[in-house]
Order: structure tokens, then sequence, then C-alpha cells
């Protein structure tokens, strides 16, 4: 019923749309005298029908013949507003650098996103303005200014403690290890912890994810929902009754424990600063005294549930997933983990329980290792969405401002004009030179992972240093092999992240000590989160 619905629905609307469009958005914008980038006039109906039940990740090899037929820039009439598919890395550099001001904008959330982004008071969401500035400024300079990630140290060695524990009882069995579930589980924590302070157990965290998770997977099946929201929420009443239940679920876990940040932060103002040795502030800590620009208020429990959201999922499966896609490749190439190994020996000494996050800056290997990765597997294959201010230039074309435009990051990073044989996994092609690699594009865009420009992942520099951190380690504590006569299969899935379709197993034998008997230093037991 809901699938014949749909396709009805999209026939008679279709047209409706495509009219709306022409009508809206002549070929010609009178002022700038620019036509849309080229695409295909009459994409197939079914094309808002899959728009409505795919994610743009599932349109990727569509977009990518259509590329090769019209050029790097194409239009796509799929929903209300054209959207605009760009390849190209100089076009990139174009709007997001050069341009960077006007092609920093999101377009208006779909009703959705505009529940789960209260309204577009996030950061991925929120319209270029003083809002996004305000709230990412808050990201940037009180939790991820490098010194504030440094008061973190203790959790990401507690936590990387909690993986080696868990990869070593598994490997005990000679058996293959499943690696993502434990990898996923270590940078939830590390998240968690830096989101809600460092005195969660192991039930809360648990929690947490619960309700992230549920969130997080069911919400390809909530695209159709933004189709026509006052029809859908008639005749999808059980499925909008589902969202909201699963973000009714959200703020129950965690409005509690934002509630409980407030009285920890009551409680730090009301004590001298001795008394406060073990406080380290959390995200939340900064969310609580902010004061929106237009509205002149503060936040609203809503909105922080949603910031507390964003920032849990935006670090969470990205670094899991392009985590794992290193370990794959250190698994299939094991001359590669073997060089990462030497170079580790030759910072550190063969002593060393584990590399701390300060040797890692000496590893030029394993950077190389890291970046590699994330330019080979990016986890996300596009950008977020981008709009812009105003009608726009790029190329010859026009960028109307009631479009959308993506950027397509695998692409960029796979140019072979770039690089010499982009497909394969060569840590070297980032060896040799004395510069180290700009990944922020300002320059010349050569791979996107983390986007460019103002929109750029303002986490970029945690998760950097998350990667560097647990690649380290894991090949310092491990010997990874390949189970045997598995060729480590590299192939694709789209999920929320562009994930290995099947999922990493390894026989991992121990190499070195592994701190079993090392005190905790957090003030968490660890025994209680070791899952
Ligand atoms: C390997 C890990 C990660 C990757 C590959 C990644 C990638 C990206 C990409 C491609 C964007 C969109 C850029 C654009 O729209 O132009 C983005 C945005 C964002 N990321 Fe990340 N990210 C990662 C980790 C993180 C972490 C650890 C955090 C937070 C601690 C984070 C927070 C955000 C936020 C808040 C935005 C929205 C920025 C804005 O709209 O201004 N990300 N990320």
């Amino acid at each position: 019923m809901e699938t014949w619905f749909l396709i009805l629905v999209s026939i008679s609307i279709a047209a409706f749309l495509r009219a709306l469009i022409n009508l809206c958005l002549p070929s010609k914008n009178s002022a700038l005298n620019l036509k849309l980038p080229p695409g295909p006039s009459n994409f197939p109906i079914i094309g808002h029908f899959l728009w409505l039940r795919k994610s743009f990740a599932e349109l990727e090899h569509i977009i990518r013949s259509l590329h090769a037929k019209f050029g790097p820039v194409i239009t796509l009439p799929i929903g209300p507003r054209p959207s605009i598919f760009v390849a190209d890395r100089n076009l990139a550099h174009q709007a997001l650098i050069q341009n960077g001001a006007v092609f920093a904008d999101r377009p208006s959330a779909l009703a959705v996103g505009k529940v789960l982004s209260s309204n577009q008071h996030n950061i991925n969401a929120s319209f270029y303005g003083p809002t996004w500035r305000l709230l990412r400024r808050n990201l940037t300079s009180e939790l991820l200014h490098p010194s504030r990630v440094k008061s973190y140290s203790h959790a990401r060695k507690w936590v990387l403690q909690i993986l080696v524990n868990r990869f070593e009882s598994q490997s005990k069995s000679g058996n293959p290890v499943h690696v993502l579930a434990g990898i996923q589980y270590a940078m939830f924590c590390l998240l968690v912890l830096m989101c809600f302070g460092d005195k969660l157990n192991q039930k809360q965290i648990e929690e947490i994810e619960r309700v992230e998770r549920a969130m997080l997977l069911n919400s390809g099946s909530f695209n159709l929902l933004n189709f026509w929201p006052r029809l859908s929420k008639i005749v999808f009443r059980k499925r909008w009754s589902q969202f909201l239940q699963l973000r009714k679920d959200q703020e129950d876990v965690l409005i509690p424990l934002i509630r409980a940040r407030m009285k920890v932060k009551e409680e730090k103002l009301s004590k001298s600063n001795n008394e406060n040795d073990d406080y380290i502030l959390s995200y939340v800590d900064t969310l609580l005294d902010l004061q929106l620009p237009h509205e002149k208020r503060k936040l609203s429990e809503d909105e922080i549930v949603t910031l507390c959201n964003e920032f849990l999922n935006a670090g969470t499966d990205t670094t899991s997933t392009a985590l794992q896609w290193i370990m794959a490749n250190l698994v299939k190439y094991p001359q590669i983990q073997e060089k990462l190994f030497v170079e580790m020996k030759g910072v550190v000494g063969d002593a060393a329980e584990e590399i701390k996050e300060e040797e890692v800056q000496q590893m030029a290997y394993l950077k190389a290792v890291v970046l590699e990765g994330l330019r080979r597997h990016p986890p996300g294959h596009f950008v977020l969405p981008h709009s812009v201010t105003e009608d726009a230039k790029l190329g010859n074309y026009l960028v109307p401002k009631n479009g959308t435009i993506n950027f397509m990051v695998a692409e960029m990073g796979w140019d072979p004009k770039v690089w010499e044989d982009p497909m394969a996994f060569k840590p070297e092609r980032f060896m040799g030179s004395e510069e180290v690699f700009d990944i922020t594009g300002s320059r010349e865009i050569k791979m996107m992972p983390f986007g460019v420009g103002r929109r750029m992942c303002p986490g970029y520099g945690l998760a950097m240093l998350h990667l560097e951190y647990f690649v380290a380690n894991l090949v310092w504590k491990f010997e990874w092999k390949a189970v045997d006569g598995d060729d480590v299969d590299l192939s694709e899935k789209e999920e929320f992240t562009v994930v290995m379709k099947n999922p990493l197993q390894a026989i991992l034998s121990s190499r070195v000590f592994t701190g079993q008997n090392q005190e905790n230093s957090t003030s968490m037991s660890r025994e209680s989160l070791v899952a």
C-alpha cells in the first residue's frame, strides 16, 4: 500500500514539480545570464520515488555515470529543488575556498531533519550565519582546542586498554577477531566521555549507544516522511509515531545526563579551585551558558540533546569506519604493517608497553598510512549538502539560491591526474615531501575526506588523533593476519558511512607486554566497562 501510494503520488506530482522548477528556475538566470549545469532533462519519475527512499550515497553510481556523460558538474531535478553534483576538485576549490562564504550555506531542512536538528539549531544543519558561528566556535575553541583535547588523553589510554583486553580475550581461543563492534564501542566511549564527562558507567554508556544507534539504523526508512508531511502524517502515522518515539527515547536518556552536568557545574562554582582537581570540562558544560544571538536566550534541553546527538554521531561512525578500513589494508598488505611496526620501534624502542600520543607525532609513516586510508576509503563519499547564500557562478554555470550543491569526495581523492594508480593502497605517496600534507585544501584540493572551507569538519584534528593513536597501538600490541585462505575483501556497502561490505575479521597475536596489570588511571572501574 505504501509503495503504491508513493508511486501514484510520485507520478502525479513529478510533472507538477518539473513544471514548478522550470517556472521558478528559468534555464537562464537574468542577473548572471547563466544556465544550470547540464543533466538529464527527464530524470525518470521513479527517480523522485528513489530519492524519497534512498540516500545520496545510494544514488552514487547513477550520478557517476551521468558525470561520464554530461561532465564534472551536473544537475538532477530530484525533489522540489535542483540538486547540483560536483566531481571536479578545481571546481570544488573555486566554490568552497575561493567563494567560501557564498557556498557555505545549508538548505532548509525537510520535515524529519527539522525534528532531528531542533529546527536547524545544530552545527551541521544551521544556516550560514550567527547561530552556526556561535555553535561551531563553541565546539572548536572550547572542546576541540588542542589543550582541551589533551585533557582527555587519560580517557583515550583507558579506552584503548578496554579494546586491547577485548581483542586479547577473543584472540586467545585462536578464532578470528570480529573487529568492527570493538572499535565502534571504543570510539563511542571516547565521544560519550567528552560529551558528558568522564564519570559514566558501562550501563549508562550502553543506554546512550542503544538510543543513538536505534535512530541511526532507522533513519533511512524515515526519509519518506519528508514527502508531503501533512499528508504523510496521516498516511504513515505509524512510521511518524515510531520516529517521534525514537527521538523521545533519546531525550529520556540524555536529559538526565544533561541535568547531572548542570549540577556538577553548579557544585564546581560553589567550591574553591583546589577542590576541583578532578573536574574536566565536557561538551555539555560548554553548551549550558550559550546565548543564541537572534533569540537572545539559552539553549533549550531539546536543543542540547540535538547538539549531543550531533557530536556523538558525527564523531563515532566516521572514525570507526575509517579505522576499520585502515586495519583491513594493514591485514591485506603485511609488508605495510611491518614497515609501520619498524618505524614505531625506531621511535619508542623495543620495550615500550604502548605508543604515547606525543610519540605519534614523530611517526611520518603512520601519518601516511592514515592519510592513505582516508583518501582511498573516505567514510563519506559526499560532503553534507551545501547551498548558496545568493545565485552564484561555478565554472560557466549557475548555482541557484534555492538549489542544493553536493561535492563528491571519493571522486576527488581518486583523481588519476593527481594520484598515480589511485585505487591502490600506497602510503608511500604521502612520504618524501618536506611539507606536511595540507588536508584543508586551502591552496589546492587533492582529496577532501573532511570537506574543505568554512564548513570543513571541525572534528578533523580529533579524528586524526584518534586514528593515529589507535592504529599505532593496535599494531604495536598485535600482529594482524588474514584468516587462513581469506583474501581481505575490500568491497563497499553504503550505510550511514561507506563501510566494508564484509566486516573485517583477523587473526591477532600479541606482540608485546599489554599492560594487563596496570592500574586504571581514570575514576571509573575498568572492569565495569569491558563489554
Ligand atoms: C574520520 C572522521 C571524520 C570524517 C571523515 C568527517 C567528515 C566530515 C565531513 C565530510 C563533513 C561535511 C563537510 C561539509 O559539509 O562541507 C563533516 C562535518 C562535520 N563534522 Fe566531521 N568527520 C569526522 C569526524 C568528526 C568528529 C570526531 C567530530 C566531532 C567531534 C565531527 C563533527 C562534525 C560537525 C559538527 C560537522 C558539521 C560542520 C558544519 O556544518 O559546519 N566530525 N565531517
